[in-house]
């Protein structure tokens, strides 16, 4: 398991990452979130030790994470790691036998890799001549050469079709499946909603929300949209409930709890004609827009 701990860093004046704790457990797919400039690239060079906390600590199976542990963490940084005028699969071997593989190891499981993704034909290709997803690909292979113990990913899946996607996932999936704690940044809201056991949001700086995707629609506010064969707009009249929207035969509200919502419910039953009455479930978009306005 991985743990940050009131992980703080600053740049002169700028708090980048302010007091930033949360779990990374065996097993799990953790999103990491959170709008430009909100500090995700550097929370994760510090947890691979590319920069050091101003104050706060990273432990790795419950104690503090030593330049061991760390060499057989697999990470894809933000500025990417392989060199874009080398080929592929002579830098990726290398890459292998950094961590620890033969040689001949090392070799055959990236051309498996390559090859697992399309890439067999590139592999004495240099790295610049793919097209970007296929870089992309070739990255995150580098990052899961030598059987990573943990995997710290920055935005793996900008730039990548549908297809791609697919497969990145697949292959985090199998490295969770071993039990390897898995945190990836992204833009990608809905796609790490699909992917994640849990989510981490964070806004300048801070962890503005934590949990499962289930978690964070539960402590969303209350909505239900109302919809009736007439006008909805005796809504406005009701206690208690706050009206989102009213367009004619249907109305969103806000009630301010689910016996005010109960209340609603039966008002307009007695009124006829009722046709939805359905509780809103937001996106993570939405979510994500919410906690970050705080
Ligand atoms: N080397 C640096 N020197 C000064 N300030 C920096 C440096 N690196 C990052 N910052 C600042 O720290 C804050 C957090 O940046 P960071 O790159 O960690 O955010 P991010 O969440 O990864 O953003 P993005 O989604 O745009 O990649 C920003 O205000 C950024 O300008």
């Amino acid at each position: 398991m991985l743990e940050l701990r009131g992980l703080t860093r600053r740049y002169g004046d700028v708090l980048a990452v302010d007091e930033v704790s949360f779990t990374v457990p065996r097993g799990a797919m953790v999103g990491f979130v959170g709008g430009n400039g909100a500090g995700k690239t550097t929370t994760m060079r510090m947890v691979m030790g590319v920069l050091a906390p101003s104050a706060g600590e990273v432990l790795w199976q419950g104690r503090p994470v030593t330049a061991g542990d760390r060499a057989r963490f697999g990470y894809m940084p933000e500025e990417r790691g392989l060199y874009p005028k080398q080929p592929v699969l002579p830098q990726l071997t290398y890459l292998g036998q950094l961590h620890g593989m033969s040689a001949p190891a090392a070799r055959e499981r990236s051309r498996d890799l390559l090859e697992r993704f399309g890439l067999g034909e590139r592999v004495k290709d240099k790295l610049e001549t793919l097209s970007l997803g296929n870089q992309q690909r070739a990255q995150i292979i580098a990052s899961v050469l030598g059987d990573p113990t943990l995997l710290v990913l920055d935005e793996p899946f900008s730039g990548l079709d549908p297809s791609a996607v697919d497969q990145m996932s697949e292959l985090l999936r199998e490295h969770t499946a071993r039990g390897v704690p898995v945190l990836f940044s992204s833009h990608q809201l809905e796609l790490v909603d699909r992917l994640c056991d849990s989510i981490v949001v964070l806004h300048q700086g801070r962890v503005v929300a934590h949990g499962s995707a289930e978690q964070l629609r539960a402590g969303a506010p209350l909505r239900y949209r109302l919809t009736m064969a007439g006008d909805t707009g005796w809504v406005r009249g009701v206690p208690g409930v706050e009206v989102l929207d009213v367009d004619g035969p249907t109305a969103v509200v806000a009630p301010a709890d689910e016996q005010v919502a109960e209340r609603l419910l039966v008002d307009a039953v007695a009124r006829g004609g009722v046709r939805e009455f359905a509780r809103v479930v937001p996106t993570l978009s939405e979510i994500y827009r919410e906690v970050a306005s705080v």
